[in-house]
């Protein structure tokens, strides 16, 4: 089985500046990531290389046994399922929930002159509700609160029934309940058999959802390291990759770290 994401000696570099420095690791089939790091450590860019959106400058990356460089992105994007602050910066404010996640379908932002068939705005207004956010569908996306906007961004990102699904800090702005609601739901979403291969960015240990399976911590572009949650999830690598002293804590399945004193 060829693995859904594959990174050999993948390095960014703008200007002068290394945004990902030889960066190898692979992600297969079922397995569902957590990258941590702290801000601007790569974390975004690793995931743009992951959606198809950002070519690396040296080394190959193959997503979905494509090569970036060698496939037209355009048929491998509808593959992949990207929830992320670029993708929402692109939707137009008076466009309405269920438009935001029907045009998805054509890997657009704004409805035009697509035409759509019964059966995609079914699958649209389906995972709305399935996202708790069904009685919003009429609503502008700009009037939609921060929970609400999150939810309606994966049910966009579920729209094409992607193989690989991308969630950039799904849970950034949302309050308690709101982060601990959307933890619950993304759990129960890759708890399910045929969910896609999932991979979440965030910076804080609180958003890994239960049934999360590897992690990849990052810091400074390069690799601290990557494997299962249990070997690889450890208060030494988080020492490593936050520069301070942690401590991991873990309860059921949730984690949290606190500062050594
Ligand atoms: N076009 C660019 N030119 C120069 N530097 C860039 C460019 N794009 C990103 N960077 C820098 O690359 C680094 C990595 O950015 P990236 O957004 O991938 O980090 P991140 O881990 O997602 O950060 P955060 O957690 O703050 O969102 C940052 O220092 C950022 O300022």
């Amino acid at each position: 089985m060829s693995p859904v994401l594959n990174l050999q000696g993948v390095t960014v570099r703008r200007g002068r500046k290394l945004l990902l420095n030889n960066v190898s690791f692979q992600i297969q089939e079922g397995q569902r990531w957590v990258i941590l790091g702290p801000n601007g450590a790569g974390k975004t860019t690793l995931l743009q290389i992951a959606s198809g959106r950002l070519f690396p400058t040296t080394g190959t990356a193959q997503v979905l046994d494509e090569t970036l460089g060698a496939v037209d992105v355009f048929e491998l994007r509808p593959r992949i399922g990207l929830c992320s602050n670029a993708v929402a910066n692109s939707i137009p404010g008076h466009e309405t929930a269920l438009n935001t996640v029907l045009t998805a379908a054509y890997g657009v932002t704004g409805r035009w002159r697509e035409q759509y068939e019964r059966l995609d705005e079914r699958r649209a207004f389906g995972l709305l509700n399935a996202w708790g956010v069904g009685t919003v569908f009429d609503r502008p996306f700009s009037t939609l609160s921060e929970g609400e906007r999150k939810r309606v961004q994966i049910a966009r990102a579920l729209m094409t029934d992607p193989e690989l699904l991308l969630l950039d800090e799904p849970g950034a702005g949302l309050d308690l309940a709101g982060r601990e609601e959307l933890v619950s739901s993304i759990s129960e979403l890759v708890d399910w058999e045929d969910a896609p291969a999932t991979v979440l960015v965030t910076h804080h240990l609180e958003e890994i959802p239960p049934g999360f399976t590897h992690v990849l911590l990052l810091r400074d572009g390069e690799l601290v390291a990557a494997g299962p949650m249990g070997e690889t999830l450890t208060s030494e690598n988080l020492s490593e990759t936050f520069e301070v002293p942690l401590e991991l804590v873990e309860r059921e399945g949730r984690y949290s770290a606190f500062k050594k004193s």
